[in-house]
């Protein structure tokens, strides 16, 4: 049974309350975590405050040395790290051995970006800037919070922990309550790595209890949140700093526009959809495609559905437990409604608690919700229209606009129809991801806004500061 404490001012905290964390497997406590109360949080965000000012003023090279000190204990601890997030999240265990190899290189790359964030000199036309130098520093924002959701528990953790950190930002960290041990366990090992007590500071609880104290803190300067709409627009309307990143969830269809490549497009959309059990937010989450080329793609995709493992973590089954049963209860509900409307069920719809089996659905009506709500679980349909403007009519009619992606072999047709999707992304012939991490990602509409990915998010943690300098030539008559 884990136990980790919570992190402040590189103090580890038991709190008054500990909270315990459901390992979806067992569904047995698989360890515990601090829950914190007001006053903790308070002493995170004026930890985070004190410590500001001397981690701005180290040099840029001073705070690479000592987050690659963290990042080598986190290589050093992958084997652990893994095994709590097969625990806790009931990820397998190769992937999330991958995540945590991800996330060291994510580190290493984020570092070495950062060094090409260089003061720029800046010249330009008009406002006689023959008489100018403007010289452009990054500056770092200040006190930063970053809120993870359970899914990718180091990753989406240390994509905003940092870049935030190492330009030169201080951090108070909410790991989701499912994630919780492995957000203490970097927090653990930030103190062992000698990281200077207070730059980063781990606040465990539920979201529910002492997320509002937390967005609400006086001594916060921004907050990178990625998680659900709901919870993201929450933060929004009531944070104390309106320097909001918000990344949240998709509905990304895959729209087959042919039959020249079903087997490729066929593998490709059963691992984009059913990757950790569909609990992504670029999982693909609808098929859009003509009957003719579904009445072929269909039996492709049952026969690899088939072929599919479900069971425990540590076995690296494909299909393992989704993070509850309260979520596994929502996507048997958008499954129930899609048979109520008609949609047929080419495999699955089969549940041991939360093991749900993988789950394809054909003929699913517009009027069912599993056509337009994220079920964050390993449940695919299949949408029919002969009309290839009406499939990218029904992708846009979405209120998400995450990611898209688009099978053709005719490659006019490809970015024709790419270029009108209505979504952060739109991949040809490949599924929807996020990685590689240094590529640009983000979301419109109610899938979020603002730019993560490393250069991004480099970007996004810090301000300009332009210092401009008038000067007379003193040579000329
Ligand atoms: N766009 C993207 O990159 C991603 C989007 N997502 C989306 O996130 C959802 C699934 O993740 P999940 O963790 O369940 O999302 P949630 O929105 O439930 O939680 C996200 C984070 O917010 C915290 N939180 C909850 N309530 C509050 C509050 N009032 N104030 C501040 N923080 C709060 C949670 O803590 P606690 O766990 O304690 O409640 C958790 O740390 C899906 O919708 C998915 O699409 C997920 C991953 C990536
Ligand atoms: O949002 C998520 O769930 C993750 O950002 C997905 O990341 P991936 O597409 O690289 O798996």
């Amino acid at each position: 049974m884990y136990k980790f404490d919570a992190v402040i001012n590189n103090k580890f905290i038991e709190g008054k309350e500990r909270l315990n964390i459901l390992d979806p497997t067992t569904l047995q406590t698989g360890g515990t975590v601090a829950a914190l109360d007001e006053q903790d949080i308070d002493n995170a965000f004026l930890a985070a405050r004190a410590a500001f000012p001397a981690w701005r003023d180290l040099t840029l090279i001073q705070r690479i040395n000592y987050l690659t000190k963290w990042n080598e204990l986190i290589a050093k601890n992958r084997e652990e790290i893994a095994k709590i997030m097969t625990i806790e999240v009931a990820k397998n265990y190769k992937d999330a051995l991958t995540e945590v190899d991800r996330t060291v290189e994510y580190i290493t790359y984020t570092l070495e970006e950062a060094k090409r964030l260089e003061p720029m000199a800046f010249t330009g036309a008009g406002y006689d800037v023959q008489n100018k130098y403007a010289i452009y520093e990054r500056l770092p924002k200040g006190v930063g919070l970053a809120i993870s959701p359970f899914n990718y528990p180091i990753n989406l953790a240390m994509s905003k922990i940092a870049p935030d950190l190492v330009m030169g930002n201080t951090v108070v960290f909410k790991p989701a309550t499912a994630g919780s041990m492995t957000g203490s366990m970097l927090g653990k090992l930030a103190v062992e790595a000698g990281l200077p007590a207070g730059i980063f500071n781990v606040v465990t609880g539920r979201g529910s209890v002492i997320g509002d104290i937390i967005t609400q803190n006086k001594e916060l300067d921004f907050i990178s949140f990625t998680g659900s709409v709901d919870v993201g627009h929450h933060i929004l309307e009531i944070a104390s700093t309106k320097d909001v990143i918000l990344e949240l969830g998709g509905k990304d269809p895959v729209l087959v526009l042919d039959d020249k490549n079903l087997d490729f497009y066929s593998d490709q959309i059963i691992s984009g959809a059913f990757s950790y059990s569909g609990q992504r937010c670029t999982a693909i989450k609808r098929v859009l495609t003509t009957n003719a080329i579904a009445d072929k793609l269909v039996p492709l995709l049952k026969e690899r559905i088939e072929k599919l493992t479900v069971g425990k973590p540590m076995d690296n089954a494909d299909i393992t437990p989704v993070i509850s049963p309260k979520a596994a209860d929502f996507v048997q509900s958008l499954i129930d409604g899609a048979i109520k409307d008609g949609a047929t069920v080419v495999i699955g719809n089969k549940r041991d608690n939360n093991l749900m089996a993988p789950t394809l659905m054909d003929h699913v009506s517009l009027k069912s919700d599993l056509a337009w709500e994220e079920p964050f679980g390993p449940v695919l349909p299949i949408i029919r229209n002969d009309d290839i403007n009406e499939l990218i009519k029904i992708a846009n009619e979405s209120v998400y606009g995450l990611q898209a992606a688009v099978f053709s072999q005719d490659i006019d047709l490809a970015i024709t129809v790419a270029k009108q999707l209505e979504t952060g992304t739109a991949n040809i012939n490949g599924k929807t991801q996020r990685g590689p991490d240094s590529f640009p990602f983000m979301g419109i509409k109610d899938s979020g806004f603002g730019v993560q990915g490393i250069h991004e998010t480099l970007l996004s943690c810090t301000r300009l500061k332009g210092i401009v300098i008038n000067y007379k030539n003193p040579l000329t008559k």
